[in-house]
């Protein structure tokens, strides 16, 4: 089976978030059930550079909304990339979606469509020897190709939108619609009209053949008014086309047997060699090399991840005698709180403001514990890279946090089944009880030592989730026969 997926990120060339950890890892898993997939990503600086003496030319688009692209091919890590060699839209340094004072560009409607309009002609068969039997789209800034398909006179290739997270929409101004070279019955209600504007998210939901989102918890969430974001409706409306499937990881980028980005690599028999990691962590994020338990964050400091409520609790969490080692950055309200968290606690809080895949993955091998008190998870990878690595996730009792940690509950310690702690409601004093709850459990090392070794039991590989991926790719087809 041959797929086409279309996605704005994918590791290990352009990464600002989960997403493309799950482009990246994905179609590596499909390949051992025989799914053939081939990627299409933007042509930023940062793949153009990874791909220069291998990329070779497909095809040209003279005019693609506008602007000249040519379509590459090249294989990278193990991946079947297409690349959209556009420099008018994607020929910039830096962040793929914002501008280097954080706004997004004021583009970004025709970046984005353009990538999507490209997925759309493959799809249609531009490429003479080479056409998916199935279209796999991811998020908004993919979502517009499966309307380009539905609007085109090409016959329709079955299709599936995966969610990644609902409040990213993509919603623009109506008045770009002339722009997209639609025929004028798109901008409908069963098209991308939404709320009197054009929604490019609302229209893959419109026309994707399927929907999928990252956990079963959050396809049932974002029904509700309080996660769908204004699309509970539509979602709601075709509830039995949705279907809830939890990431996987790379268990070989995340293996602590192997990772040499480590101070120490370790198995879960070994567990006492992870203190050396714990000591290069501790000279990291200038944390006293003492015995007291080490809290860790790797995330967007964002409402979203929790962390305002956070830093309301780290006095609380000092107190209590934990350290906390942040590594993050986003909104500049939270990077100025957990810098001045600090100067309050030197040597007890440490925060590093960026982006560092190499410090992340210490902090999950380093760290005792990490803390995740979203708002919302879709699915969350960091708790699933923690489970591996033997750090206890504490986390909100939210999306695929609530699927994927097992909370130690009475029941599940006396099972031997806990991997780490879940709370609700996400407030602050929920939080401060939850890490009062993990002190108390990383005090008793008897049972630290059983949560750690049950979580580095727990599946968090694609195998299950990329079968059922499989599964969803194989009755699509079958619609379409
Ligand atoms: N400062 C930093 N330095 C280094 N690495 C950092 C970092 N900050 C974050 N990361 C990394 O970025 C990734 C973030 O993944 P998440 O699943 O937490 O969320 P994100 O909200 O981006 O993705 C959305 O999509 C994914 C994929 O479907 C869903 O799991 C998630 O719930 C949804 O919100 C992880 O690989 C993490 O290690």
């Amino acid at each position: 089976m041959k797929v086409l997926s279309v996605a704005s990120e994918i590791y290990p060339l352009i990464k600002t978030g989960g997403l493309a950890d799950v482009a990246g890892a994905l179609p590596l898993a499909l390949q051992g059930l025989g799914i053939e997939t081939r990627t299409l990503v933007p042509g930023y600086p940062a793949v153009m550079k990874a791909v220069a003496d291998k990329a070779v030319k497909l095809h040209d688009f003279p005019n693609l909304l506008g602007e000249p692209a040519t379509l590459l091919a090249a294989k990278h890590a193990g991946l079947d990339l297409l690349i959209l060699d556009a420099p008018a839209y994607f020929g910039r340094m830096g962040n793929p979606y914002n501008a280097p004072h954080g706004e997004g560009y004021s583009d970004n409607w025709r970046r984005f469509a353009a990538l999507s309009k490209a997925g759309a002609e493959i799809a249609g068969g531009t490429l003479s020897d080479w056409r998916p039997d199935i279209v796999h789209t991811h998020d908004w800034q993919a979502a517009m190709t499966t309307v380009f398909m539905r609007y085109a006179e090409t016959p329709e290739v079955p299709s599936i939108l995966t969610i990644h997270n609902i409040a990213f929409q993509g919603n623009f101004d109506a008045g770009i619609f002339p722009w997209l070279g639609l025929p004028s019955h798109a901008l409908a209600v069963d098209g991308i009209e939404y709320y009197g504007r054009i929604g490019y998210l609302k229209g893959g939901l419109q026309t994707a053949w399927a929907v999928s989102t990252v956990s079963p918890t959050y396809a049932r969430e974002i029904e509700t008014p309080q996660f769908g974001m204004g699309l509970e409706g539509l979602i709601s409306a075709r509830a039995h086309t949705v279907h809830g499937i939890v990431n996987g990881i790379d268990t070989d980028v995340w293996d602590p047997e192997t990772d040499e980005t480590i101070a120490r690599r370790f198995t879960a028999s070994k567990l006492r060699l992870r203190d050396d990691n714990r000591i290069r962590l501790c000279e990291n994020f200038g944390l006293d090399n003492d015995d007291s338990p080490i809290f860790s964050v790797v995330s967007r400091l964002t409402w979203q991840k929790g962390m305002d409520l956070l830093a309301e609790a780290v006095d609380a969490l000092v107190a209590m005698g934990g350290k906390l080692a942040v590594l993050g950055s986003g909104d500049y309200n939270l990077e100025q709180a957990f810098l001045d968290a600090v100067r309050r606690h030197p040597g007890r809080v440490g925060t590093v403001i960026g982006y560092d895949e190499t410090l992340s993955h210490m902090q999950q091998a380093g760290a005792d514990a990490i803390l995740i008190p979203s708002r919302f998870e879709p699915c969350g990878l960091t708790q699933l890279y923690a489970l591996r690595y033997g750090c206890v996730p504490v986390v909100a009792r939210t999306g695929g946090l609530a699927d994927t940690v097992v909370d130690a509950n009475p029941a599940a310690l006396a099972s031997k089944s806990a991997t780490g702690i879940q709370f609700s409601p996400v407030e602050t004093w929920s939080l401060i009880h939850a890490i009062r709850r993990t002190i108390d459990l990383y005090n008793d090392k008897k049972i630290w030592l059983q949560m750690q070794k049950q979580g580095m039991k727990s599946d968090v590989s694609w195998d299950a989730s990329a079968a059922r991926y499989a599964d969803l790719y194989s009755k699509l087809q079958l619609m379409a026969k």
